[in-house]
């Protein structure tokens, strides 16, 4: 994993615990903790919004957002228009969404999958480049 990144991490209640490990266990020196802080009940946009602003503004190199299936702030999230958040429930689609979209965001649903899954996910997420080539191609068209 490249130490000079910047990362800016956020979940709702859902994902508080693998966001609380993953704080853990991703070098302090580079990550932002958006919140949430507890397990209490939250609504997902008020730290998914957060997480893509600082993405969006290039403050921040990547994004990691937990919540329980993930499609929350996956689709919060991917509102900003210079957010590519993916879903991964595996690690092979965290590399495929660098890869193939350059996603800047991945979402990973804490209550599908294990906290070394998620593990797996956001270092390979973190350490694969984009390839560009077609791909530019196709992700030069996401926007409407
Ligand atoms: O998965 C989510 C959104 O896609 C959130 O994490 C919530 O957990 C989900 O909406 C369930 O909410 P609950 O209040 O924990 O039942």
């Amino acid at each position: 994993m490249n130490k000079e990144l910047k990362i800016a991490i956020g979940s709702d209640h859902a994902g508080f615990n693998y966001k609380q490990e993953l704080l853990q266990w991703l070098p302090q020196s580079v990550v932002k903790d958006f919140g949430t802080y507890s397990t209490e009940s939250t609504d997902y946009p008020d730290f998914a919004h957060p997480v893509a602003l600082a993405v969006e503004s290039g403050e921040f190199d990547f994004g990691i957002l937990v919540c329980g299936s993930a499609n929350g702030v996956a689709i919060t999230a991917n509102k900003h228009q210079g957010v590519r958040a993916a879903i991964c429930w595996l690690p092979e689609l965290a590399s495929l969404a660098r890869q193939h979209n350059n996603a800047n965001i991945v979402c990973i649903p804490e209550r599908f999958i294990s906290l070394e899954d998620a593990k797996q996910i956001v270092e390979l997420f973190l350490s694969t480049e984009f390839e560009g080539g077609r791909h530019a191609n196709r992700v030069a068209k996401m926007s409407c």
